[in-house]
């Protein structure tokens, strides 16, 4: 699994070959430009989801309901996620949170709405949990971490993230449940893996988690791409002529002959 906010990444994904296409809310950090997923709206999330539900046509794909969007209640979730997937085109959402929303969470899968679940480091609570920590180091911490997944399942989410929690409580989660967890910083041992495009490509790198490994460092290309443009345009080698619309000589030549007349006819 691997974020997409777009629709050219949209189309990246398909073309790897992803499986499952996230339009997370870290898109608040990598296209918005904010400090935090916390400021994301409804009408952001739409926008890029429907954006990248036309790139990418065969992997899933998955919208995260922003900070806000399912919070205040069960009817707020249920309006909110039949919103992502009718306006935004996604075929399932993902929320954040354990046990506390597990009655939620019936009331949605119940009623038709595939939800992905999300536990462990959970961004939109960064403000609550004090930063981005890793969780569930203590063994009492790794128990309640067991007991949301298990929550959620019960729930009916059909798969669940795990964001940053040492790899034998991601182990230990995963052999206790009967569908896939999909792993962020979580170890080997989940069912997937997903990481945020722009941070595996080298395109955002703002800062960097440890869960993440570049893959390629796209920005530093980029930027030498756009500072060659620069240079060519100041020293006149771009456009060359096979960037250029030639005329028929034969037009060419009667233009200039207009334009001269039309020159005279000025002074
Ligand atoms: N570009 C991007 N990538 C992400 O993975 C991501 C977002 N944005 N936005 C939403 C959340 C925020 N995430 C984050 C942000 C920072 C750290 C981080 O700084 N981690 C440090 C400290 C860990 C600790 O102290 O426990 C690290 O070294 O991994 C981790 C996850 C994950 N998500
Ligand atoms: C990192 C993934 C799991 C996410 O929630 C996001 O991109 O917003
Ligand atoms: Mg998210």
């Amino acid at each position: 699994m691997l974020t997409a906010y777009d629709y050219p990444t949209g189309l990246i994904v398909d073309r790897a070959g992803m499986d499952l296409c996230l339009v997370g809310d870290s898109l608040g950090m990598v296209c918005l430009g904010y400090d935090s997923t916390t400021s994301v709206t409804m009408e952001d999330m739409i926008h890029h989801c429907s954006a990248t539900s036309r790139g990418a046509q065969k992997a899933f794909l998955i919208g995260d309901l922003p900070f806000g969007a399912y919070q205040a209640s069960t009817e707020q979730a249920i309006r909110n996620a039949c919103r992502l997937m009718q306006e935004g085109n996604v075929e399932s959402i993902k929320l954040e949170g354990g046990r506390v929303y597990k009655e939620r969470i019936s009331a949605m899968t119940g009623a038709g709405i595939p939800v992905m679940g999300h536990i462990g480091l959970t961004p939109q609570s960064q403000a609550a949990l004090g930063g981005y920590r890793v969780q569930g180091k203590t063994a009492s911490q790794a128990m309640h971490l067991l007991e949301d997944a298990l929550a959620l399942q019960d729930a009916g989410c059909w798969s669940i993230v795990l964001e940053a929690v040492p790899a034998p409580v991601a182990k230990a989660v995963t052999d206790r449940l009967s569908i896939p967890t999909i792993g962020i910083g979580a170890g080997q041992e989940c069912s997937g893996q997903v990481l945020v495009m722009m941070d595996m490509l080298g395109i955002f790198d703002k800062f960097l988690p440890r869960f993440c490994k570049q893959y390629a460092q796209l920005s530093v290309e980029m930027a030498r791409a756009v500072e060659q443009y620069g240079k060519e345009v100041t020293a006149g080698s771009f456009p060359g002529p096979e960037h250029c619309y030639p005329m028929p000589a034969k037009e060419e030549d009667a233009f200039h002959e207009a334009l001269s007349q039309w020159d005279q006819r000025q002074v």
